[in-house]
């Protein structure tokens, strides 16, 4: 592999925590932090919710796994992927051999998390809980698959989560 790589890599449901706990313990860290959300909204110039609605998921999730090979190979800090990363099995594949946080957190207070955000296109159906609950039970099996590291955030705040997280890094978890 050429380039960089990153220290570690955060994926995990809606409301995990990705961005907030990947963001503190890249401070902690003392590297930087890089959403690939956020770099997919700067290079369409479109907000989420927009590509979803005007090119459909398909088309997202093609950009999506563009996003995450550019920053594996720029990025040496903390990297947080989309929620929903791990559908693509070439997403999946690019993961191989990078340390993979999977930050979980259960029905209830990832509902809670979430809330009525509509920033977030599939959640904004009917019913976003039985959607959480179905969304949670399909992509559990493939957080598990491309994660080196799993921990349970319910309950527990930020700051303890990321100490939970530098703890397995340092091997002192
Ligand atoms: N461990 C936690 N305990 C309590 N609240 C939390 C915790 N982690 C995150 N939150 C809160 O949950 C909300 C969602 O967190 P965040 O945006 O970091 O999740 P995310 O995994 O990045 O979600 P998305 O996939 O939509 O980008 C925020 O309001 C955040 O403050
Ligand atoms: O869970 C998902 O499928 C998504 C999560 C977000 O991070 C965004 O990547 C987008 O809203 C899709
Ligand atoms: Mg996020």
């Amino acid at each position: 592999m050429t380039g960089v790589q990153p220290v570690l890599v955060v994926v995990g449901p809606p409301g995990a925590g990705k961005t907030t706990v990947g963001r503190l313990a890249a401070e902690r860290l003392g590297v930087p932090f890089r959403d690939v959300d956020e770099d997919i909204v700067a290079a369409t110039g479109k907000a989420i919710g927009d590509i979803f609605t005007e090119d459909g998921e398909p088309a997202f999730r093609k950009l999506e796994e563009e996003a995450v090979r550019r920053a594996l190979v720029e990025h040496d800090g903390v990297l947080a992927l989309g929620g929903g990363a791990v559908l693509a099995p070439g997403t999946r594949a690019l993961l191989a051999d990078h340390r993979v946080v999977f930050l979980n957190v259960g029905l209830a207070e990832g509902a809670r998390r979430t809330g009525l955000s509509t920033a977030r296109p599939l959640l904004a159906g009917l019913n976003p809980r039985a959607t959480f609950r179905a969304l949670l039970e399909a992509r559990l099996p493939l957080y598990r698959e491309v994660a080196t590291i799993e921990i349970s955030t319910d309950g527990i705040e930020p700051t303890r989560v990321v100490d939970l997280v530098v703890a397995e890094l340092t091997g002192t978890g």
